[in-house]
């Protein structure tokens, strides 16, 4: 509102004035005339400051009419109240003119009006769909997407991709053109086969009705007229529905073309309404372009500033449930830089992360993005396909989850072993759960967990277990070495069965022969914990090592898991012998490259790239689809929650097949018991011959006697000695060198029965 600059004060004015410039009208009160101060720059419109430049400073303002009124406070808050964005600051108390109110208040009740705003939207959505089609037909008339790949070749320098689009757009020009010449020759082959079948149908109505007439069943001319009558139908038919297929068509164009104009996802964002809020941003070239461009790489914006656009090796193609593409990026910047920046990545996408996956390809430049449709990977890998009914035959593998793409992954079992491992709470019990859930569900498998924690992860297999060891404690450790040592005795034998059958691994035939080698699976939880126990533990690493190594040919499958393999939590010897790798999100490359294979860090196979978190549940498994080829995977959960248990009903499905065949496999030999109790004076007696021996040398004879007995294993000569000594053998020193007589001990032993003898009497 421009100033009344008249001689007649404007006392709204006068005060705002006033107000901004830190002083008060030069008049006194009660006077009318006085200096004119002209206005600050900025706190008027341009205008009204050209004119004060151009008056200057105590300048007679040249009146100027305005059209306004003054308002009582009261009107002037209901203006505000009125207008569409609250109250008018800086405006004063002003009342629009009836002309220009009406206007306002038509614009401000559409823009505030949904149906408006939608018929609005609808249109402008359905006009960018229309001009969608036809920048899409141009680029397909002019093999556009050639032509673009032509250019960032030639821009990235890449002689061999430029050879490659160029000529694979001559290829696709010379295929057009012979499609193009093809037309003719294919329109006289249609109309051939009109007019032969015409002829062909005519020659069956005259058979028929032949046919009809000579039996007896009706007139030739009442079989002819029979089929006129339908033809004359058909004729009314397509008459009557020809007018709303007309008037429909041009509407389903219409609709066509708004579809396309959501898809595009272009129309402006204060357009939008709420109940569109699921718009989906097409996934084109331009759309990944700004994306990668938002990350503001140094390099990438100033190649795309270049005008050159990216280099597709892969170009933009719809894969299951999204959008896959491989990118060659401009030069010095590495796919690991943008998988690093994927939360920002997926912004711009209009994405959630864990719905964007940018890995690296096959060389550190090369970028592999998977862009999920909006909202399809909400639902995690679905539920477990095995839930309520089904068995499983372990030779053909085990349902273990989803790719991003949507298939169904089986995880291969048989001749093989697996490691899972990640950050803790990424979903690893529960991964190892799925595969042992499947394992169960084969009536002729065998299950053996080990959970060395207090850990409920696995209770509820506990009924389908032949062995099953749950604990922290030392003896439950203990108890693990004991069945691992069990086991590997076991594998021994498997091979010795193997041998007899000339076979050189276990088969389907030979696994459910009944000769002890049905499939064997073996699941050591929490396996750092157990490797690195002080006592136990170089033991458990040993028998770990040889039973990967040879188990697997003999129907043994071991799972490993553990959080973050180093060499020191997991032998190299079983991390490279387990050909299934499931990786959760892990720190750095060590621990992605013990549980991926050595070199897969490098070779792009990157569980580094998972995010905490966002992608529970989702892992890169390796060896489920090929050797070399790694995928992502999510994971199917089985909850063993109270109240939404999804195991226990599974585990009596897999028991009442076992019961319908037999006994679950491998519980009728009864479980190997740790050593309790040992007597040193009995052991002595067996391994002393007649001769005395030196005490340093006893352990050892012990340990070979007793080689679960785990005092044996650290027991000294001096130890020895002195619980010789305490147990009343003495032992002389005897030049320092202890020897311990085979005499003494049989006499302390027979003292010993006496002394028992007489305290029974
Ligand atoms: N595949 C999955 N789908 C959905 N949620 C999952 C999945 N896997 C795991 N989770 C969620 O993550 C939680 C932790 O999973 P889990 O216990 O398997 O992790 P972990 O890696 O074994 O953790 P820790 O190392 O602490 O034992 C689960 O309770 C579950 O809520």
């Amino acid at each position: 509102m421009n100033a009344d600059a008249s001689n007649q004060p404007d006392p709204v004015n006068s005060a705002d004035d006033a107000f901004v410039n830190g002083q008060g009208n030069a008049a006194g009160p009660g006077e009318i005339g006085g200096r004119v101060i002209p206005l600050r720059p900025g706190t008027r419109s341009a205008d009204s400051v050209h004119r004060a430049s151009e008056i200057g400073w105590g300048t007679q303002v040249e009146p100027v009419p305005v059209n306004g009124e003054v308002l009582s406070p009261g009107e002037s808050a209901e203006l505000d109240r009125r207008l569409p964005n609250g109250p008018v600051r800086d405006a004063g108390p002003v009342r629009l003119l009836p002309a220009v109110r009406g206007a306002v208040t038509a614009v401000t009740k559409a823009a505030h009006n949904p149906k408006t705003m939608v018929v609005i939207r609808v249109t402008v959505l359905t006009l960018q769909g229309g001009k969608s089609w036809a920048l899409r037909a141009y680029d397909a008339g002019t093999m556009g997407v050639y032509r673009r790949q032509i250019r960032a070749a030639e821009a990235a320098g890449d002689m061999e991709g430029l050879r490659d689009w160029t000529e694979r757009r001559e290829a696709a020009i010379v295929a057009r053109h012979q499609r193009f010449m093809d037309l003719p020759k294919l329109a006289f082959g249609v109309v051939k086969v009109v007019i032969g079948s015409l002829v062909g149908l005519i020659v069956t109505i005259v058979v028929v009705a032949a046919v009809v007439h000579v039996s007896g069943a009706g007139t030739f001319a009442g079989v002819v007229d029979g089929v006129l009558d339908f033809v004359r139908f058909m004729v009314w038919l397509v008459t009557a529905a020809w007018t709303p297929v007309l008037l429909g068509a041009p509407l389903a164009v219409l609709y066509g073309a708004y579809r396309e104009g959501r898809r595009r996802g272009t129309a402006p964002r204060w357009l939008a309404t709420s109940a569109e809020s699921d718009v989906d941003l097409m996934i084109d070239e331009t759309t990944v372009a700004a994306a990668l461009a938002a990350l503001r790489i140094p390099q990438v914006t100033q190649y795309l500033k270049g005008g050159s656009p990216l280099q597709y090796l892969t170009p933009l193609r719809v894969d299951g449930r999204g959008t896959h593409c491989v990118i060659r990026l401009p030069a010095g910047v590495t796919a690991d830089k943008v998988a690093r920046r994927r939360a920002d990545l997926a912004a711009g996408l209009h994405r959630l992360a864990k719905e964007v996956y940018p890995s690296t390809g096959s060389e550190e430049g090369i970028l592999d993005l998977w862009i999920a449709d909006k909202g399809a990977l909400a639902a995690g890998a679905g539920e477990y396909p095995l839930l309520e009914e089904g068995l499983v035959d372990v030779f053909k593998g085990v349902p273990f989850g989803r790719s991003l793409r949507g298939e169904p992954i089986l995880a291969p079992v048989m001749e093989r072993n697996t490691i899972v491992g990640g950050m803790p709470g990424q979903g690893k019990s529960s991964g190892a759960r799925v595969i042992m859930a499947g394992a169960a569900l084969d009536p002729t498998a065998e299950l053996r967990i080990w959970v060395p924690d207090a850990n409920f992860d696995f209770e509820v297999f506990k009924p389908r277990c032949s062995r099953y060891v749950m604990g922290a404690e030392d003896e439950r450790i203990g108890e693990i070495l004991e069945q691992l040592r069990e086991l590997h005795a076991e594998v021994q034998h498997r091979g010795a069965i193997l041998v007899e059958h000339e076979e050189p691994q276990v088969n389907r035939k030979l696994a459910s022969a009944g000769i002890g080698l049905h499939p064997l699976f073996c699941l050591l939880e929490e396996a750092h914990v157990a490797i690195q126990h002080p006592e136990y533990g170089t033991e458990i690493a040993k028998l770990l090592v040889d039973i990967v190594r040879l188990g697997r040919k003999r129907g043994i499958h071991v799972i490993v898991s553990t959080q973050a393999p180093t060499k020191d939590s997991m032998p190299r010897d079983v991390t490279r012998n387990c050909s299934n790798g499931i990786a959760f999100a892990v720190g750095d490359h060590v621990a992605n490259d013990a549980l991926l294979g050595q070199g897969a860090y490098a070779a792009g196979h990157r569980a580094t790239e998972l995010i905490p978190g966002t992608d529970r549940g989702t892992a890169v498994v390796k060896g489920f689809a090929g050797e070399s080829r790694s995928q992502l995977a999510q994971a199917y959960f089985l909850s063993v929650a109270k109240g939404n248990d999804q195991v226990t009903p599974i585990i009596e499905r897999a028991l009442a097949a076992i019961r319908a065949t037999g006994r679950v496999p491998g519980a009728d030999r009864p479980a190997p018991q740790g050593e309790t109790n040992r007597d040193l004076l009995e052991d002595l007696d067996t391994v002393l011959g007649d001769d005395p021996v030196r005490a340093a040398d006893v352990p050892a004879l012990l340990s070979r006697l007793a080689p679960g007995w785990a005092p044996y294993r650290t027991l000294t000569g001096k130890a020895l000695v002195a619980e010789l000594a305490a147990q009343g053998v003495k032992v002389p020193s005897t030049g320092n060198k202890y020897p311990v007589d085979p005499v003494t001990v049989r006499e302390a032993l027979a003292k010993r029965a006496t002394a028992d003898l007489d305290g029974d009497d």
